[in-house]
């Protein structure tokens, strides 16, 4: 937490109702030469939400109103999913698509560009019809398609670094269950049939067991079946969790153990076909089990045989490394968001975890993508820094972190 910050958990209603309510703290800021940070959920696995001047967190934020019509939802910047995900079942709605866990909030899954697996789907920003963003200079700037529409696709990706987003409108759809299928293949296999999986699941995604053949397939798509579950405390809490936690933890001082906990785990919770039937918000999100650092790249999907096998080769040649399960990959369709992943192509996600059992460190490299790659990487990147720059000559919302790799 910032040491000169201030926590502000009031919600914006609060701040709504005193004058000038968040342009108070940015004028406050500039008087004493501080910059501001907004935190959401506190869920992005890098320091880009952290600042030493102010910060401002929103939270436990009413929705505001719900179009049954349009099936859209508009919603304060600080609402956290999982609260989101509640109030739209009461109105028969669901968000189309999840990230694995929902305690991130509205503003936040569109400052990191947060995604799932489809596609037919794109990431998550691509679910923002509107949003509301207070600018440096203390504007508050309604944006959407047909309204600042060069700012509303900016701001649908953000990177913390236009503003404060105030509110933010999703289109959602009709709610409903989804059919998880999960069943063992391997990774030569899926390869081969990548096409085919596309287009048997719309939320295809697959789990690769470093240091083995070994692949979980994941097909998650909506069901008129009656809800089932497949879940067992014991397999998948007492031994896929606990267990292998301890199991990892050991492993720390004998690397050599992650390859047998791969094909150890694969073959005890992973090598069955599964079944099961559940809503719609909950079969998106998965347990992430305990501490671990993840880095997830995007690259055009033709290119996912190349990368994976490249990656494998890499692995099997250093036997000194030991990468723990699963590395998963996930799909999603082509946007029109500047600092997409997605930008102007369909993309696989590869991530790649690395747990810390009990909080124990893990070998792990930090990206090391500077503005230079960034340029190369996203083609509009040039143009979002000119609208940043314009938006806040001051630098009043970057950070060591946005400076270091972004501006
Ligand atoms: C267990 C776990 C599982 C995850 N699973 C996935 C996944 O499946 N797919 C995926 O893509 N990602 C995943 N993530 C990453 C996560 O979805 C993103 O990091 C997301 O941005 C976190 O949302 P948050 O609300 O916690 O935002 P924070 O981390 O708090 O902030 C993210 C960015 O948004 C900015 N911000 C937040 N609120 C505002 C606001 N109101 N105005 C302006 N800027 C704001 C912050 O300054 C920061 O730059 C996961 C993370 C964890 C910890
Ligand atoms: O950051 C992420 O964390 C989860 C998963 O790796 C957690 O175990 C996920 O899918 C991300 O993109």
């Amino acid at each position: 937490i910032a040491v000169f910050g201030i926590f502000l958990t009031f919600p914006q209603w609060i701040f709504g109702a005193i004058p000038g309510g968040f342009g108070d703290i940015l004028e406050l800021a500039r008087q004493q030469g501080k910059r501001v940070k907004v935190v959401g959920g506190g869920h992005s696995p890098s320091d880009i939400a952290c600042t030493d001047g102010f910060m401002i967190h929103m939270e436990k934020s009413p929705t505001l109103p719900v179009d049954k019509e349009k099936l859209q939802v508009k919603v304060e910047a600080g609402i956290l999913l999982s609260e989101l995900n509640l109030e739209l079942d009461k109105h028969g709605m669901a968000l189309e698509n999840l990230g694995a866990v929902s305690e991130v909030t509205a503003a936040g899954v569109i400052g990191t560009g947060t995604h799932n697996t489809g596609i037919e789907h794109g990431i998550l920003p691509t679910q923002v019809v509107a949003l509301s963003l207070l600018v440096a200079s203390g504007e508050v700037l309604e944006c959407s398609a047909a309204v600042n529409a060069e700012l509303f696709g900016a701001a649908r990706l953000h990177l913390g670094a236009l503003g404060v987003v105030l509110d933010v409108t999703f289109q959602s759809r009709a709610r409903g269950f989804r059919l998880k299928v999960t069943f063992p293949s391997t990774l030569t296999q899926v390869l081969d049939e990548l096409e085919e999986h596309l287009r048997n699941s719309r939320y295809f995604r697959f789990l690769w067991f470093p240091h083995t053949e070994n692949v979980r397939v994941i097909y998650q798509d909506p069901t008129s079946q009656p809800p089932r579950s497949s879940s067992s405390w014991f397999w998948d809490y007492a031994v896929g969790y606990h267990l292998l936690e301890f199991l990892l933890w050991i492993s720390t001082f004998f690397p050599g153990l992650v390859v047998w906990i791969n094909r150890v785990f694969f073959r005890l919770l992973f090598s069955s076909r599964q079944e099961s039937v559940g809503r719609s918000h909950r079969v998106l999100n998965y347990e992430c089990r305990f501490r671990q650092h993840v880095q997830d790249w995007a690259i055009p999907i033709g290119k996912t045989r190349e990368a994976l096998l490249e990656l494998k080769a890499a692995l099997d040649g250093d036997p000194g490394i030991g990468a723990h399960f699963p590395v998963e990959i996930r799909f999603c369709r082509r946007d029109q968001i500047p600092l997409s992943p997605c930008f102007q192509r369909d993309s696989c996600y590869i991530n790649v975890i690395m747990y810390r059992p009990y909080g124990r460190e893990a070998p792990w490299g930090r990206h090391c993508c500077t503005r230079k790659d960034l340029e190369q990487m996203f083609p509009e990147f040039p143009k979002f820094c000119a609208l940043r720059e314009k938006l806040d000559p001051d630098g009043t919302f970057l950070n060591p972190y946005l400076e270091k790799v972004l501006f």
